[in-house]
């Protein structure tokens, strides 16, 4: 493994930025690789790839993908230990994404002062941050925080709850979050107490439960669930969400995004970013119409 931690941002028009995402997709070496590609700046049509290696390796493929493409220029930073993301493959170690650092009661006592740290019990429920969707929500969110607040925050199908937590753990004032599966609810309250957090967590399928209506519009709407339940759901979502309100949507493979942003699209939402770790995809969508 690396002791570097880098980030590697590529920028290009979007024919190129697409291009070179695909043949990082394309590399098997780089299967388990982090990445996101967003637009960058819309008026001058230029896109941006941020990839995150956690091995020589990886940063030494990502980079002779990238360089492939001459259309994209590509810089190297070295990250400051407080903004790295890396998830160590042996065992069950702690996860960092972003400024968030989810960690189980083995890590108690090597959990870091510069982070929001999450101290998450699995049990049966899902979402110990270790799962490439969980991750790629954290990521976006991490990256969305640095320009705006979220006050209200949904997160449908909460697992463990791990969303919603560090909704509330980062200024949320409304944090909820429900699940199909009882024993999920339970867990993520107690996550939620554990980590002193104002979460809230209730057994309800979907979002036309009272409870998740009436606390609605939301801000941003989290759901880690499969693709076709996110596509079944994006009237719903959008109708709980505020005009410019965010959905952070993941659960869904790469090959699956392309039927899940087109629900999203068609319904006036405009995609703001897509991450993607091992097979796993997140989308960032923002409710435009
Ligand atoms: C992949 S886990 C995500 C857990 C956690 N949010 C995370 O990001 O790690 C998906 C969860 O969604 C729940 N779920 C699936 N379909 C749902 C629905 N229609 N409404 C609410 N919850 C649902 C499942 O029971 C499961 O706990």
């Amino acid at each position: 493994m690396s002791h570097t931690a880098l980030q590697i941002i590529a920028r290009g028009p979007r024919a190129d930025a697409e291009a070179a995402a695909e043949a990082i997709d394309r590399d098997i070496l780089l299967e388990g690789a982090t990445y996101s590609i967003l637009e960058e700046d819309e008026d001058r049509g230029l896109w941006r790839i941020d990839a995150f290696p956690t091995s020589d390796e990886e940063a030494e493929a990502l980079q002779a993908r990238l360089a492939e493409h001459p259309g994209v220029t590509v810089k190297v930073e070295v990250l400051a230990d407080a903004d790295w993301l890396a998830m160590s493959l042996s065992g069950l170690p702690p996860v960092r994404a972003g400024r968030f650092f989810v960690y189980g009661a083995h890590d108690q006592g090597r959990v870091p002062s510069n982070a929001v740290n999450l101290k998450i019990d699995a049990g049966a429920a899902f979402g110990t941050g270790h799962h490439g969707t969980t991750v790629g929500c954290l990521v976006a969110f991490d990256e969305l925080l640095k320009r705006e607040r979220f006050e209200r925050v949904l997160d449908v199908g909460c697992g463990t709850g791990v969303l919603a937590i560090a909704a509330a753990r980062t200024g949320s004032r409304v944090a909820l979050g429900t699940d199909i599966d009882k024993p999920s609810v339970r867990i993520a309250n107690e996550n939620a107490k554990l980590n002193r957090a104002d979460a809230r967590f209730v057994y309800a399928s979907g979002l036309n439960d009272q409870r998740v209506r009436g606390e609605g519009p939301y801000d941003l709407v989290f759901a880690n669930i499969l693709a076709p339940p996110l596509v079944a759901l994006s009237q719903d979502i959008k109708e709980a969400l505020r005009l410019g309100g965010v959905a952070i949507l993941s659960g869904l493979l790469r090959t699956q995004e392309r039927r899940v942003t087109a629900a999203y699209l068609s319904r006036g939402f405009h995609l703001e970013r897509r991450i993607h770790r091992d097979a796993w995809s997140a989308l960032v969508l923002r409710r435009m119409g």
